[in-house]
């Protein structure tokens, strides 16, 4: 079966720096896939090559078949391959509500469809999503009233907004309290389960990645390292000097 995401051989160089050598992976549709490695090792910078952020010095990205390593990210996100940062990227200033429409609208329709025939179903789409990731209670409220977790969440609801065919989740965990990781957690399994939503997720919290992805890739000074099932990478002895070696 021929993947959804398939990367194949992809370099890309900061100057002096190899943050990514001769990458070589696979997300099949359908699956949850990890993406670990110790601070540095490259993982953002693939993220960032596979949207369409900067171009890779050497190397192939096929997304459904279709070769996308010179694409841009509005045409790469138009086939429905999303990405969401390390860092929330929302409107503090605007509601959730807002937030959710501002970022349906990114996705290239012409005004006129988007201001009049859609936004009825838009508007009904946001708070079913809302409601979706435990929002709906606040969905009228700025989003800088929010916490940092439940921003995380509207975050994701966000990007759901955007009907993506593949998610890729940077972090999608770092920062949240206990509690609020397993709710998002849960949420994740579910829009992979209920929407069908092909996730690929960088964490660096062993508990959820183990917990979530059904497959692990890891990587280590910009090259990989090891993959696997998670119960697999747990023990594999590289993986562990990996993240050793780099604290
Ligand atoms: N825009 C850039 N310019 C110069 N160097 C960069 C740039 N982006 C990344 N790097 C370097 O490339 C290497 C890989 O960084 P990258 O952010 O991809 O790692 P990472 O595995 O995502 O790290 P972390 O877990 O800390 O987020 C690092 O040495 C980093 O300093």
């Amino acid at each position: 079966m021929t993947a959804m995401l398939e990367v194949k051989n992809v370099s890309k160089s900061f100057g002096a720096v190899r943050a990514n050598e001769s990458i070589s992976l696979e997300v099949h549709e359908g699956r949850i896939v990890g993406l670990i490695g110790p601070n540095g090792s490259g993982k953002t910078t693939l993220f960032s090559s596979i949207v369409g952020a900067h171009p890779v010095d050497e190397g192939s990205i096929r997304f459904q078949g279709r070769e996308i390593s010179r694409l841009r990210v509005a045409d790469i996100a138009r086939l429905g391959l999303i990405r969401t940062f390390q860092q929330t990227r929302i409107y503090g200033g605007m509601t959730c509500v807002e937030n959710m429409l501002i970022s349906a609208s990114q996705r290239g329709s012409s005004l006129l469809d988007l201001f009049h025939i859609r936004s009825a179903a838009r508007g009904r789409q946001a708070e079913d999503l809302l409601a979706f990731v435990g929002l709906h209670a606040k969905r009228h409220l700025r989003a800088d009233s929010l916490s940092f977790g439940q921003q995380k969440l509207l975050e994701f609801a966000m990007a759901l907004m955007n009907e993506p065919k593949m998610l890729m989740l940077d972090e999608p965990t770092a920062g949240i309290n206990p509690i609020l990781i397993d709710g998002l957690i849960d949420r994740l399994k579910q829009a992979n389960a209920v929407f069908g939503v092909t996730l690929f997720v960088i964490e660096h919290n062993m508990r959820v990645i183990m917990s979530l992805a059904e497959h692990i890739y890891c990587l280590a000074h910009g090259e990989l390292l090891a993959e696997g099932p998670p119960e697999e990478i747990r023990n594999d002895r590289r993986v562990i000097d990996a993240y050793l070696g780099a604290h």
